[in-house]
């Protein structure tokens, strides 16, 4: 359903009942200022698709039960669309891809393509576009217990904004204005995260898988940037060294051919489905 339909949705509803839950991200409550706190009463009170009861809560999608969110993590074409076609086949989890279709085509645009051709002019437009559509992925409501969603808002800002920002293709403007967004965003919508799994896998297969895929987009894409993505992932969910981490983290090795990879994720599929014991 879309951004707005769901606000008609969850303002019918709120009509009835409004719901609310703690703000609880990794196990810690979050405050919010009093300004945020008034927009939010703002908000709840002309269109009622938030809400919130204090100033130590976050806005929280209104109806919208706990549900496992388990995000996978990793390079470009480590096999994270593969990952979460397999696990689609599991009744009680559902899964959601990458919204790539419309980083390929908004309106008859393509920032994607644009961004590759030439990041410094492009970079901010496709990665405000990324934020918000995956922010939609966040918030998106399904009847499944289980989700599972391919990457994240924290893997957009803290691998390729920041691997933009890092390599000077991304003017420092347009990093300071993404970056706010960025942290409103975090700091004052709920956006749970139970488990992140990684699949770890060396650029040079990422280069040889993505050349396979042959996405029109990518073929300007060399080994280098595919060895920065790598190291920000890893000192990100391997070495902990860089951002916080919304999540556990469970890491599978991803270098293996496909027979294999089914095989480690049938061999990890309890630890995953029981996300919070990790
Ligand atoms: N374990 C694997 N061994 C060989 N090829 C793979 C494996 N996993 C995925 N592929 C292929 O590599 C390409 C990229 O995989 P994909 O799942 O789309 O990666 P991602 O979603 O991470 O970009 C696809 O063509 C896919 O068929
Ligand atoms: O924040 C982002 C997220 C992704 N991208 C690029 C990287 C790839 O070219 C595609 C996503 O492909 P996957 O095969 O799913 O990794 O989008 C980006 O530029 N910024």
């Amino acid at each position: 359903m879309s951004f707005t339909g769901r606000c008609i949705k969850s303002w019918w509803r709120s009509a009835t009942r409004i719901y609310t839950q703690p703000a609880v991200t990794s196990g810690r409550l979050v405050n919010v200022g009093d300004k945020s706190e008034a927009l939010f009463q703002t908000r709840a009170y002309s269109n009622n698709c938030y809400s919130t009861q204090h100033a130590s809560r976050k806005l929280v999608w209104n109806g919208e039960e706990k549900k496992l969110v388990i995000c996978i993590e990793g390079n470009i074409a480590s096999g994270k669309t593969t990952c979460l076609e397999y696990f689609s086949r599991t009744s009680n989890i559902e899964v959601l891809t990458e919204p790539i279709s419309k980083w390929r085509n908004v309106r008859g645009h393509n920032p994607l393509g644009l961004m590759y051709q030439d990041p410094t002019r492009w970079a901010m437009t496709l990665q405000t576009y990324v934020q918000l559509t995956m922010l939609d992925r966040h918030l998106s409501t399904t009847s499944a217990p289980v989700r599972m969603m391919e990457r994240s808002i924290y893997s957009a800002k803290y691998i390729f904004v920041e691997n933009l920002y890092r390599s000077g293709k991304m003017p420092e403007v347009d990093f300071a204005v993404l970056s706010e967004w960025f942290e409103w965003i975090t700091q004052n919508i709920n956006l749970p995260v139970d488990l992140i799994v990684y699949l770890q896998s060396s650029p040079q297969i990422c280069q040889q898988r993505m050349r396979e895929r042959c996405r029109e987009e990518e073929k300007v894409v060399p080994l280098e940037y595919l060895e920065a993505i790598h190291q920000l992932y890893e000192d990100w969910l391997i070495k902990k060294t860089s951002f916080s981490i919304p999540a556990p983290v469970l890491v599978i090795p991803a270098d293996q051919d496909l027979k294999k990879m089914l095989h480690h994720y049938e061999e990890n599929r309890e630890k995953i489905l029981a996300a919070r014991n990790v």
